[in-house]
């Protein structure tokens, strides 16, 4: 196949602060997750501790979490390619491609070789001891397949490069990513990653928190059995609707880079679960009905973001599907209609409500005595204003004149009344 380095960039708008947010958030974002696991570990916990609690070189580098990683990637790629739930890319159509989509067996034998692994004595606690290596090897193999992906992408059909990480500029398009859906036969990398080593190795670490505390103190606390329950739903809800994250602008409009496979396999489990590293070490006491208003305030969240995510779903799967072909929707140029009413027409991201909804019930139960467990909630919120950001330039170019009259039919983005 011919090499595709002398197309013509198609595209030179750039994100994340350009070439120069490219340059440093590679070096700035991997700095940032061993920090937060370092301060997660000591009793102060304080977020902005001078001096900063930096891990001798000698806490970073373990062979036997090497070991982990690898087994665990292989594990994860050997339950992706057992022969179950095939699904088609619906936005392009043009490619045919099929994912395999299930995310949930995956989830559920993950848990079965682990309880019998645990049943034989494997002292899964130990992996609290472990963060630091194992978030260097995650990191580790993010760089390294970040660089696979960008040196392969120049082989790719010119058809399956991303619009947006083929500027010309080798950092930023390292960063964002060139090429849309790279495969190995038929594994598909993105979605692989996307979904199953990071989701699945959050809950797992998770997991391992709460039997470090059960080691530590004979029993785990009510705060962890929340923020493990909490995190374990919204994964396997993940999971479960699997083929959604197919019409989502990571599947259908990024390029697989640094950011999305740097995100997948080391952001997401090492920092998404800090609620639960933070209460191995900071044990917090919960009453029963603050438990239960944290408990409905997760209820209303998760509740918010199914509806609305599966709403949406249905509408682009078949408009005419009985559940939703009551709702009012406008035409667009493009053929496509938009949801006026129902959820989207509360907000324009109800979706983005309910998840962050979701995301203040998984720090309440660590108390508000610390910053830390709030880092999700805070880093969160800025990620799906940008992310909004981005969506509304993406369908404002897409759908022009129609784009504008749902914006006017549904003022607020994410929070009513608010913004
Ligand atoms: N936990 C985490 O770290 C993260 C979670 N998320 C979650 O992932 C989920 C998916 O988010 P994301 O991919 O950002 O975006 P959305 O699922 O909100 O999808 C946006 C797209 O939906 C379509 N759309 C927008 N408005 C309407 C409408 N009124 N009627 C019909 N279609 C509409 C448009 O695409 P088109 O018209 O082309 O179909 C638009 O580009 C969310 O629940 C979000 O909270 C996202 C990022 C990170
Ligand atoms: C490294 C940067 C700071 C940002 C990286 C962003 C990524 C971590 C996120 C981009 C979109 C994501 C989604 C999910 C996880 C986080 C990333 C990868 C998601 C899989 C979480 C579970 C949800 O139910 C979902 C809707 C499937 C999410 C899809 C988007």
């Amino acid at each position: 196949m011919k090499l595709n380095k002398h197309k013509p960039a198609q595209h030179t708008e750039m994100e994340f602060g350009g070439a120069l947010g490219a340059a440093c958030i590679p070096v700035f974002l991997p700095l940032t997750v061993l920090y937060l696991l370092s301060v997660c570990r000591t009793p102060g916990g304080a977020l902005l501790q001078w001096p900063p609690p930096l891990p001798h070189s000698t806490f970073l580098w373990d062979p036997v979490a090497a070991a982990i990683m690898v087994g665990w990637i292989s594990l994860q790629s050997a339950l992706y390619l057992l022969p179950m739930g095939k699904v088609s890319l619906p936005e392009n159509p043009q490619f045919c491609l099929c994912f395999n989509a299930a995310g949930f067996h995956a989830l559920c034998m993950t848990a079965v070789l682990l309880a019998v692994c645990v049943c034989l004595g494997m002292p899964l606690g130990y992996l609290f001891d472990l963060v630091l290596p194992l978030a260097v090897c995650a990191i580790g193999v993010s760089y390294l397949l970040a660089l696979y992906l960008y040196i392969r992408s120049f082989w790719a059909p010119a058809h399956q490069l991303a619009l947006g990480g083929n500027t010309g500029n080798p950092l930023y398009d390292f960063f964002i990513g060139r090429e849309l859906n790279p495969r190995i036969g038929s594994f598909d990398l993105k979605f692989f990653c996307e979904l199953r080593p990071g989701l699945i190795g959050w809950v797992v670490l998770n997991a391992a928190m709460l039997m470090k505390e059960v080691e530590l103190r004979g029993s785990s606390s009510l705060a962890m059995l929340l923020v493990n329950g909490f995190q374990l739903l919204y994964v396997t809800d993940a999971l479960w609707n699997e083929e959604a994250v197919l019409t989502t602008m990571d599947i259908v409009h990024d390029g697989f880079g640094f950011m999305l496979a740097f995100g997948d396999l080391a952001w997401v489990p090492f920092t998404y679960g800090l609620q639960a590293m933070f209460l191995v070490i900071h044990p917090q006491t919960l009453s029963p009905l603050s438990a239960l208003g944290i408990i409905l305030l997760n209820g209303v969240g998760y509740s918010i973001f199914r509806k609305s995510n599966s709403q949406k779903n249905q509408f682009r799967r078949d408009p005419a599907h009985k559940s939703i072909a009551h709702l009012e929707t406008i035409a667009t140029a493009t053929g496509k209609r938009l949801l006026v009413s129902g959820w989207w027409g509360f907000v324009r991201h109800p979706n983005y409500l309910g998840d962050i909804l979701m995301a203040l019930a998984w720090s309440l139960p660590c108390g508000v005595s610390h910053l830390l467990p709030y880092f999700y909630v805070v880093y969160f919120s800025i990620l799906l204003v940008h992310r909004e950001a981005r969506d509304e330039r993406q369908c404002r170019a897409k759908y022009g004149l129609a784009w504008d009259t749902y914006c006017r039919r549904v003022p607020y983005r994410i929070i009513p009344y608010i913004y």
